[in-house]
């Protein structure tokens, strides 16, 4: 429990003693209070000291002799004017407090407007995100024409490289391929109809060997070839294999071995033209860039070769 407050009250000029106002929150109300003083001023013998306090005595003692009272009563007036002690407990803070003061246009008005921070920009989509492109057939790169030659790299990966061969011995599962003894090319099973290729001849192998600088064409100069000529070169019989494209003829025997689709595949363009077989195949292969060093010549017709030359070109003009 709170301990009890007491306030001096000031009495009256000429008081003889202060006289005390008790509130407790025990003691109950200021009458029982007065009650009490009562009862222990009652039986004073003497006429009270103004410098004594009075003190209490049985009744009896003095014969009846007047007791004089006190009592609190004439403070009673005051107390009751004291509306100060009426009131409840003033909240926290006062009304009048600086702290209420300082924080008072807060509760009074709400907050500005976000009037110092200057508005987010309007978005214009245009102004902060690029379009995306626009998808023009002058954006896209043009696929190379069958006319068009294709430079071969000389390092890296090569356009329609295949596989890289079997270089060493089978492993005991046989998964690397067959033995060198089995020939250039051998068939399998695989979606693209391709094959293995015998070692040493990868497509790499194949550029290597056509930077060479070795006769691949079979031909000492690019030789005027009439239908008769290329159909007689067919492979066959220990004869050269040759085939046209578009016009020109190419000795494809140094790259049977180097075919990945297989050597029987490329024979079948043997002595004849082979561009439509070609073309159903693998269009996306560059047939110039790769039999460029197999160049026999020319298609010419059977009038336009001189019955006296072997068909050089030199011979034509
Ligand atoms: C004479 C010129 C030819 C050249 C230079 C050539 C070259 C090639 C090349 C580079 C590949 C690999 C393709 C790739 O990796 O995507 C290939 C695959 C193949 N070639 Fe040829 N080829 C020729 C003719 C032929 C012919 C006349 C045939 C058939 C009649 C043929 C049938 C195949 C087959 C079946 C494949 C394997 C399947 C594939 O890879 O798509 N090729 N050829």
């Amino acid at each position: 429990h709170p301990p009890s407050t007491w306030r001096p009250i000031q009495p009256p000029t000429g008081e003889p003693e202060p006289s005390a106002k008790f509130e407790t929150s025990q003691s109950g109300t200021p009458a029982e209070v007065q009650a009490e003083a009562q009862i222990q001023t009652k039986g004073e013998t003497t006429e009270p000291s103004p410098q004594t306090t009075p003190k209490a005595a049985p009744s009896g003692t003095h014969g009846g002799a007047a007791i004089p009272t006190f009592t609190l009563a004439e403070h009673e007036s005051s107390e009751d004017e004291d509306d100060e002690d009426n009131l409840p407990p003033p909240s926290f803070p006062a009304m009048n407090s600086a702290q209420r003061t300082s924080a008072l246009p807060a509760f009074v008005a709400p907050p500005p407007k976000p009037a110092l921070m200057a508005p987010p920009p309007m978005r214009a989509p245009s102004s902060l995100m690029a379009p995306p492109p626009r998808i023009v057939p002058s954006n896209l790169r043009a696929l190379p024409k069958p006319s068009q030659s294709m430079h071969v790299p000389t390092a890296g990966p090569l356009p329609n490289r295949s596989p890289l061969p079997n270089r060493g011995p089978p492993a005991s599962n046989g998964s690397l391929g067959p033995p060198a003894a089995a020939g250039p090319s051998l068939k399998t099973p695989n979606a693209r109809n391709r094959v293995l290729l015998s070692p040493g001849h990868s497509p790499l192998d194949w550029a290597h060997l056509q930077r060479s600088g070795k006769n691949l064409s079979g031909v000492s100069s690019l030789t005027r070839v009439t239908p008769a000529m290329l159909k007689h070169n067919n492979g066959r019989k220990g004869k050269p294999s040759w085939s046209s494209y578009q016009g020109k003829v190419y000795n494809i025997t140094p790259y049977l071995p180097f075919h990945p689709g297989g050597e029987g595949e490329l024979r079948r363009a043997s002595g004849k033209d082979g561009g439509k077989l070609f073309m159903e195949v693998h269009p996306w292969v560059n047939w110039e860039n790769m039999l460029g060093e197999c160049l026999v010549g020319i298609m010419v017709t059977e009038e336009q070769t001189p019955a006296d030359s072997n068909g050089s070109l030199e011979d034509m003009d």
